[in-house]
């Protein structure tokens, strides 16, 4: 690996963004905004530092329009850009919208593949070459600051490709994007690619170069981070990846790699990462596209942990699997997840951090209880997790234990419990019915103790969210002048309310001295 430094002082290595979240990113079937959502969009943008916004295509609709022109009324930092074909029309429609803005570009495209210019244009490369000749000259008087894409560029043969920047060039372009439309190229040739189009065309010197790439297989980063090392310094990307089909390279993600591996490509941005993570939620919900868990830098699991061995490291010291801080990004703090691939370091911290000092036994048994409830629950949440500690049921030391249960409940029919407990040692089973199911339970256990408390509170609550929440079970029962609670949590009620009933029984015998069978005899 080479260690490299981005040149900041002569500016050679500053890479400009282009975010196009509200017009490719808008591009995206069923992710129109409304123009009070460009707005607040528009704002993160500038203030995270995004270099150009482009706010739309002013020739699309009145609507397009009046949100580029909001927009540049609005602007702070960023250059505002508004898109145009290849049409006098277009662009003077554009021109119109930028200029509210105190920095506007007109972007103007037209495109240079051959499959383009057959089927789409249905134009000769002569005549491409005229319409970028009259159309960026247009441009230019009415704005200084023009950019012009090839549209296919990565399928366009180099010869006229190196032909169109440089007709772009002289009739006044200072931005040239070569966009990767479809999403077709591989990093190695889109670098090539610039290398080769900045060597050959003669102006080159006079104007930054631009990617703008297409996820189709999944390259669009990959793309724009080798288009900068091609020699491209300016990155067309939108939030989230949001854009036309499988949609833009991703703004958080290309900043993020420059940022975090300045060391192999020296070449630095001038954007604010800390806002990363709230861009990404206004762009989420004003596009309506949820954003994937997994999604790199904004994902909700980007920097959460599961498993033991990476919790583990992460208590030790967070760069043993994170390279970047979640700070950084703007989220608050890394989540040690605790399921069931957590393991005893990251459960120890969690009681820590929940307010538990356990004993060596105490927190053995615990933990083999929370690993036991995280084999059938999804999400274990901190309130799962106290409701298992602070249930003290199912201690080693208890007498009466829940060996196995079976209940049959049927509409309108009976219930019947069928149960098999281990007392002092000794397998007890019992069968009894009920005119529900936990009574058909309470039954059962009373039936195999063999003596009669009586119960004087039973309740359920559900500590935590979902089908799956655990069941907290509360009992309490009365038996010769003596009152003992007891408390369960479980996925499944029942059992919940059956080791709740015999943690309380547990507690009574305890509190007598005497053994269950002699509890039974009475
Ligand atoms: C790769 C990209 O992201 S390109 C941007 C894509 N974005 C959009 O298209 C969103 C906004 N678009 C629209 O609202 C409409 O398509 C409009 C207003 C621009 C044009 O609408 P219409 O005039 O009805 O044309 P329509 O969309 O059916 O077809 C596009 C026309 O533009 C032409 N065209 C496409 N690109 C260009 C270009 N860069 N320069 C000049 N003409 C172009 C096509 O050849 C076609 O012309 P034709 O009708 O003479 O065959
Ligand atoms: C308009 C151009 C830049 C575009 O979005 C593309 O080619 O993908
Ligand atoms: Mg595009």
């Amino acid at each position: 690996m080479t260690t490299q430094t981005p040149d900041t002082q002569s500016n050679k290595d500053r890479v400009f963004i282009f975010d196009t979240t509200l017009r490719d990113g808008e591009q995206s079937p069923g992710a129109t905004m409304t123009l009070e959502e460009k707005l607040q969009v528009a704002e993160i943008l500038d203030d995270m530092g995004v270099d150009i916004i482009e706010a739309g295509f002013p020739i699309a609709s009145n609507g397009d329009f009046e949100a580029v022109v909001a927009v540049a009324k609005r602007a702070k930092r960023s250059v505002i850009a508004g898109l145009a074909r290849a049409i006098p029309a277009d662009i003077d429609r554009a021109g119109e919208a930028v200029r509210f803005a105190p920095r506007g570009r007109i972007h103007t495209f037209v495109s240079t593949s051959p499959i383009h210019l057959a089927h789409q244009m249905r134009k000769t490369q002569d005549e491409v070459i005229e319409i970028i000749t009259k159309t960026v000259s247009q441009a230019r008087n009415l704005i200084d600051d023009v950019e012009w894409s090839g549209m296919d560029a990565t399928r366009t043969p180099l010869d006229f490709l190196a032909r169109c920047v440089d007709t772009a060039i002289k009739a006044g372009a200072t931005t040239i994007n070569l966009p990767d439309t479809v999403g077709y190229a591989v990093p190695e040739e889109y670098a090539a690619m610039f290398r080769h189009i900045i060597n050959t065309v003669p102006n080159a010197d006079k104007a930054i170069f631009s990617t703008h790439c297409h996820n189709d297989l999944g390259l669009a980063v990959a793309n724009s981070l080798a288009g900068v090392i091609g020699g491209a310094r300016q990155i067309e990307c939108t939030i989230n990846g949001l854009g036309e089909r499988a949609g833009n390279a991703a703004l958080e993600e290309v900043v993020m790699a420059l940022r975090t591996r300045a060391d192999a490509m020296p070449y630095h941005t001038e954007i604010e990462s800390t806002h990363l993570a709230r861009a990404s939620k206004i762009v989420s919900a004003a596009s309506n596209f949820p954003v994937q868990y997994n999604k790199a830098i904004v994902g909700k699991n980007a920097f959460a942990h599961e498993s033991g061995i990476h919790q583990d490291g992460m208590l030790k010291n967070a760069q043993t699997y994170e390279i970047m801080t979640p700070e950084s990004v703007g989220i608050k703090e890394t989540t040690l997840v605790m399921g069931k691939h957590s393991g005893r370091a990251a459960f120890k911290d969690k009681l820590r951090e929940l307010g538990y000092e356990l004993g060596d036994n105490a927190f053995q048994e615990a933990f083999v209880r929370f690993k036991d409830l995280a084999d059938r629950k999804k999400h274990v949440y901190d309130a799962d997790i106290v409701a298992l500690v602070d249930d003290e049921s199912g201690s080693a030391d208890d007498r009466i234990k829940l060996v196995d249960m079976e209940v049959v409940s049927k509409t309108g029919g009976t219930h019947r419990c069928d149960m098999t407990l281990s007392i002092d040692g000794e397998t007890v089973t019992a069968s009894f019915d009920g005119t529900g199911s936990v009574d058909a339970i309470f039954n059962a256990i009373k039936q195999a103790v063999g003596k009669e408390p009586h119960l004087v509170l039973y309740a359920v609550d559900g500590v935590t969210g979902g089908t799956d929440a655990q069941a907290s079970a509360h009992v309490r029962l009365e038996m010769g002048g003596r009152i003992a609670s007891g408390n369960a949590a479980e996925p499944d009620t029942l059992v919940a309310s059956a080791r709740a009933y015999l943690n309380a029984y547990n507690r009574l015998l305890i509190d007598r001295g005497q053994a269950a069978q002699g509890a039974m005899a009475g």
